[in-house]
């Protein structure tokens, strides 16, 4: 019998009159089959508890016992009296929202000991007394709700790096609102004792002041003081201003040495591409559309940046003389077949055209020199915005905008595979973003021409070849790097795998990349795009769905009103 038996018959004998949980019984003595309840396959070990809306009422206490618990939820019930003093074992709670109870007393000091919470909501409920200063262990947190509750007393000056969803609204908290909480809305503190005051809320007038300039709080009359504040402010302003002109003359001293680096650098670039020239190869550009827009000269003689090294050879960026910017890709080795294969082979790719692929130009067959010339995207690749600049300045890509690119790039591979084109090389690099935002798939069907390579992050297990089939798995993984945040080829070198552990042991919520956990609402969402990528990373190559299925279904994860242009 599970351990976690016991404490779960006593909290439906406490808590369930209505036998709402009629299965709870122990003529079915396995826990992990009970409605709302769900467990580790490794131990059946009881990791989440969701009954919502299903009119209990008592107490939660026999819940404290389950220590592999990671999520509960029971709002919207009609629980009521304290929260049990001792949570210390629910210390693996990850989700805890009680919110929409009756719920009451202060808030215990063993609720800090769930220091892995990402969300806690208690709102909705009759709980009082003050916000301890000790909700600061919660380093992890997302989400705190606390509105429509009796908490009295001052804000504490809560330091939550992660907070993004935070309310306390139409409680009876009085005194300044500490900066660290000034940034969020007005809603968020709104119905509150008159006395609640600071931004975002109206300045706190003198009368808030006297209860704060205590001796035991001799900084805060510094900081809730006009008058003091004013020759602190300017000295800050000159400081900042001497500080700012500083900066500007480092950035014009780097811009300066980048430039200069770079000029040197593209001499002896060029030089490269001239030399083969020069060995008397007398191959011509070919161009996709008729229209002769340019020449090798051109491009030889065109001020180009290198954009990075790939599987096939190096890309750059090339600015030709009419100002167009081009990608050109100088291509190590044809490792499979001729000029005539080649030949062939880019006419066929040249004249695929869709809004999300990036299209082909031109290119160049020589025998020591092989260049592909395609649009430029001025918008960085999928790779660099999801890892990309890692600083703390840094705006992490926020869902719609995954989901827009998602949908976007399998748009473009579906109509490869529409078109009779495998990409054999799908990963984040290779999807690029246009001026508008929108996804282009790059270097489709060039992996005909390299030797097989060395397996990568992306590539299916089963493929001895690029297949169709295998396009979808590098895709799958794609999605999964999209959700998860973390880089296939430098963090993860087997991602479905890890994945499929995870969500096995129900801890699906901890597989989301955690910049993605501060936006409200989208977590169906989210689920929907994982169970999308989980059926794209089948084992079995026919277990997994069309690329045209994978479109349609990445389409119909947002409400139509929702829909991103790229989907039209
Ligand atoms: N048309 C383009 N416009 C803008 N950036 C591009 C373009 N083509 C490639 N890049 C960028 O140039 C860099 C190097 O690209 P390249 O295709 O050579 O290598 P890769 O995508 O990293 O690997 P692989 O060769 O396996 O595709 C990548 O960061 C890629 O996003």
């Amino acid at each position: 019998l599970s351990p976690d038996f016991y404490p779960l018959i006593s909290f439906k004998a406490a808590s369930d009159p209505s036998n709402k949980l009629s299965q709870w019984n122990s003529t079915s003595p396995d826990p992990c089959s009970w409605h709302g309840v769900s467990c580790l396959p490794r131990n059946r070990r009881v990791s989440a508890i969701v009954l919502e809306n299903l009119n209990l009422t008592g107490s939660i206490l026999p819940l404290t016992s389950l220590s592999h618990l990671r999520i509960l939820s029971l709002k919207a019930n009609r629980f009521h009296g304290p929260l049990p003093p001792s949570l210390a074992n629910l210390s693996s709670l990850t989700l805890l929202y009680l919110n929409h109870n009756h719920f009451s007393g202060p808030l215990p000091p063993s609720l800090t000991a769930l220091t892995r919470l990402f969300r806690l909501d208690l709102s909705h409920n009759s709980l009082s007394g003050p916000i301890p200063l000790s909700l600061n262990r919660f380093s992890r947190l997302l989400t705190l709700r606390l509105h429509l509750n009796n908490f009295h007393g001052h804000l504490p000056n809560l330091s939550l790096p992660n907070l993004v969803d935070f309310n306390v609204s139409s409680n009876h908290l009085s005194g300044p609102i500490p900066l660290s909480l000034s940034s969020f809305p007005q809603s968020a503190f709104s119905h509150n004792s008159p006395s609640l005051c600071g931004p975002p809320l109206t300045q706190c007038t003198h009368k808030a002041i006297p209860a704060l300039a205590s001796p035991l709080n001799p900084r805060n009359d510094t900081v809730f003081s006009p008058q003091r504040r004013t020759p602190k402010l300017g000295l800050m302003l000159l400081l900042l201003i001497v500080l700012a002109d500083l900066l500007v003359l480092a950035f014009v001293s780097l811009l300066l040495y980048c430039y200069f680096c770079r000029k040197r650098n593209h001499s002896g670039e060029g030089k490269e591409v001239r030399d083969s020239k020069e060995r008397g190869e007398d191959s011509q550009m070919v161009f996709f559309e008729g229209e002769k827009r340019f020449q090798l000269d051109d491009l030889l003689r065109a001020s180009a940046e290198m954009l990075g090294k790939g599987v096939f050879g190096t890309a750059y960026k090339a600015v030709l003389h009419d100002g167009t910017l081009v990608a050109v890709k100088r291509i190590k080795e044809v490792s499979v077949g001729g000029k005539r294969e080649f030949h062939q082979r880019m006419q066929e790719l040249g004249s695929l055209r869709h809004c999300n692929l990036v299209a082909f130009r031109a290119y160049y067959f020589a025998k020591h020199e092989k260049l592909l010339v395609s649009d430029y995207m001025p918008n960085a690749s999928l790779s660099y915005l999801l890892h990309g600049n890692r600083g703390p300045g840094r705006t992490p890509l926020d869902w719609s905008s995954r989901v827009k690119l998602a949908g976007g790039a399998a748009r473009g591979v579906a109509f490869l595979h529409d078109n009779k084109v495998t990409h054999g090389n799908i990963k984040s690099t290779n999807v690029l973003v246009d001026v508008a935002g929108n996804a282009r798939i790059a270097d489709f069907g060039l992996s005909i021409f390299a030797a097989p390579t060395t397996p990568n992050a992306y590539r299916a297990p089963d493929a001895r070849k690029h297949t169709h089939m295998s396009d979808v798995y590098s895709f799958g993984v794609l999605l999964l790097e999209i959700l998860t945040g973390k880089c296939p080829s430098a963090e993860a070198p087997d991602l479905p795998r890890w994945v499929r552990s995870v969500v096995r042991e129900e801890w699906t919520a901890e597989v989301f990349d955690l910049e993605l956990m501060s936006y409200r609402d989208v977590e169906e969402e989210m689920v929907a795009m994982l169970h999308i990528a989980i059926a794209c990373t089948a084992t079995a190559p026919d277990q997994r769905p069309t690329m045209s299925h994978v479109a349609n279904m990445i389409q119909d994860l947002r409400p139509a009103g929702t829909r991103t242009q790229s989907f039209n």
